[in-house]
């Protein structure tokens, strides 16, 4: 059995964080474990409060599994103070973590800040450039590269800053385009596009969240990059299809469409 390790915040409205970290990685097949950053009280509406984990205590559980369960990938996702990003990077040094997928959450959907711009600088000083890959949004991409992004070409001039200065893989999302869902890879000087239909659902909450834990999964289960990406998107997309409709905000996805049939919903 893979292991893979998700480092992020919890959402009390179990859409997105590790709620759908672990969701997503029960369904990809691989054992989750956790190292939470924060807590927040979140629905779909908004982030209505965050209470954060000291960086003693975040190395703590990283500790606590590192030193138990070596996992095979470890996934990054919402951390909203630099001393706790720092404390990130150093254990993952330490323990010589292999398969690192960081999600630079800056602002969740619902339009609620989840970083300071010093947790940004330093992500991007620190932590950007141990990752085998990130996975930034459009206007995560925008600041990283600080370049508007309006079309395709836009987002491959931003993917290829974004990596060969910080020296990682950079997956720029395209889910806040309006014809289409189509990523861009840009993975050491070489572009490869993923192109993805627009499912028309608006409830789109954590699919940042879900896509780079089964990118996670996929690579612990040794895939190669470029299909660990292509079998992650086609999971989302599958998850979005199911047209899941909860709360009163931009709601979760569905990851039970494999056990549909199994149990009365
Ligand atoms: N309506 C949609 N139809 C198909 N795919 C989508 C749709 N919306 C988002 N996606 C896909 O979901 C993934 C996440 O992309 P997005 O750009 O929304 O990330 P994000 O903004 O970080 O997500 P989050 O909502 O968690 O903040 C990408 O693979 C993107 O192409
Ligand atoms: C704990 C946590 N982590 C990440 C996100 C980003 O996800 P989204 O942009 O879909 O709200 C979130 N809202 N909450």
């Amino acid at each position: 059995m893979k292991c893979v390790l998700s480092i992020a915040g919890s959402d009390s409205s179990g859409g997105a964080g590790i709620q759908a970290d672990l969701k997503t990685m029960i369904t990809n097949g691989v054992f989750g474990m956790t190292a939470i950053t924060a807590l927040t009280a979140q629905n779909t509406t908004g982030v209505a409060d965050v209470m954060n984990v000291t960086p003693e205590f975040l190395a703590e559980q990283i500790d606590a599994v590192f030193e138990d369960i070596h996992p095979d990938a470890v996934k990054i996702g919402m951390v909203s103070e630099p001393d706790l990003v720092a404390t990130i990077v150093q254990r993952l040094q330490y323990y010589k973590a292999q398969n690192i997928v960081v999600d630079p959450v800056m602002v969740a959907t619902s339009g609620s800040s989840l970083a300071k711009d010093s947790t940004v600088v330093m992500m991007r000083e620190q932590l950007l450039p141990i990752a085998t890959v990130i996975t930034p949004n459009i206007p995560e991409s925008e600041v990283l590269a600080g370049i508007n992004i309006k079309s395709e070409v836009d987002m491959e001039h931003a993917a290829k800053k974004i990596g060969d200065e910080l020296g990682c893989s950079v997956l720029c999302k395209g889910g806040h385009r309006v014809n289409d869902a189509n990523d861009l890879l840009y993975d050491h000087g070489k572009f490869t596009w993923f192109k993805g239909e627009r499912i028309d659902n608006p409830n789109t909450h954590g699919t940042g969240c879900t896509l780079s834990s089964a990118i996670a999964s996929n690579l612990a289960k040794g895939q190669d990059l470029v299909n660990a990406i292509r079998l992650a998107k086609e999971y989302l997309s599958r998850a979005l299809d199911q047209q899941l409709n909860l709360g009163h905000g931009s709601g979760p996805v569905d990851h039970a469409f494999d056990l549909k049939g199994k149990f009365s919903r």
